[in-house]
């Protein structure tokens, strides 16, 4: 090799993507939200939820007692995960078998807190999370869940808490479930919000991350909301 030509590694190195990190608690909109940023600014959507949602599905699958920490660690490796990144739509794959249905189904709601309080799962989730993030193809991607700003990606360049009161995060949530009264619907949010909390702080902002409170904004209006910061967070960055 000659000193001029340019060494494999730099010229191979992947671009690093921009990532968008969003956190809330159940109802907030992030999920929703994260995916129609994503659209609009042409980058990739990960849905980091799924993941323990499917990591759940497959140990109720298997039969393991999901209150047993260790038992649930111990289906770790077995555990063959695939999601897309294309927020116009994406296929959740447990092995071959698609999951993207089923892991919203109330017994997944109710059960993967328990999966997802256990360290060795969120470890090997998180691992995954990063992987998945830096391998998309487009120039950004927005990544969402409960720990995305703190411990996922803490050094992300846009960093948001997507909140709203608990009032309008039940009532949203409730609109969208037609098997379960709103009463239970609120109850199942409340307590997993609650066992959630215990693991990962998602109810108030870290140092540096800036809060988007869509109590009293629409949809669109949120939508614009998140874009701002973005917009606001990346021109600062690119002057530092
Ligand atoms: N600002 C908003 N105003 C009204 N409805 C909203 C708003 N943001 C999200 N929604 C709706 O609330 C519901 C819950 O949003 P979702 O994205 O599933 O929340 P999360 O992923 O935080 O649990 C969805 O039906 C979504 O369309
Ligand atoms: N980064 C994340 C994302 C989800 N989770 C867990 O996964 C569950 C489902 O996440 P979700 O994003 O699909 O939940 P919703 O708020 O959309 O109902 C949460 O209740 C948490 O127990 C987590 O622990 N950490």
């Amino acid at each position: 090799m000659t000193f001029s030509e340019p060494s494999p590694a730099a010229s191979e190195s992947p671009q690093v993507p921009l990532i968008v990190a969003i956190d809330g608690p159940a109802g907030s909109g992030k999920s929703s939200v994260s995916k129609a940023v994503a659209r609009r600014l042409g980058y990739g959507f990960l849905d980091t939820g799924a993941a323990y949602r499917a990591f759940a599905w497959f140990a109720l699958e298997r039969g393991v007692d999901t209150s047993e920490a260790e038992a649930v660690t111990a289906t770790l490796p077995y555990f063959d995960y695939t999601i897309g990144t294309d927020p116009d739509g994406y296929a959740v794959l447990v092995g071959d078998t698609d999951v993207t249905e089923a892991i919203r189904d109330p017994r997944i709601s109710a059960t993967v807190s328990a999966v997802a309080r256990v360290p060795e799962v969120r470890a090997f989730l998180t691992a995954l999370f990063r992987s998945i993030a830096r391998e998309q193809p487009l120039p950004g991607i927005v990544v969402e869940g409960r720990d995305i700003t703190t411990v996922v990606e803490p050094e992300a360049e846009v960093r948001i808490l997507l909140t709203a009161s608990e009032e309008a995060r039940m009532a949203r949530r409730s609109l969208e479930i037609s098997t379960q009264s709103a009463e239970t619907v609120a109850e199942q949010l409340r307590s997993r919000d609650a066992a959630d909390s215990k693991v990962v702080e998602f109810m108030s902002a870290a140092d540096g991350v800036t809060t988007v409170d869509s109590t009293h904004l629409d949809f669109e209006q949120t939508i614009d909301a998140v874009i701002d910061v973005i917009t606001t967070r990346t021109a600062r960055n690119s002057h530092d």
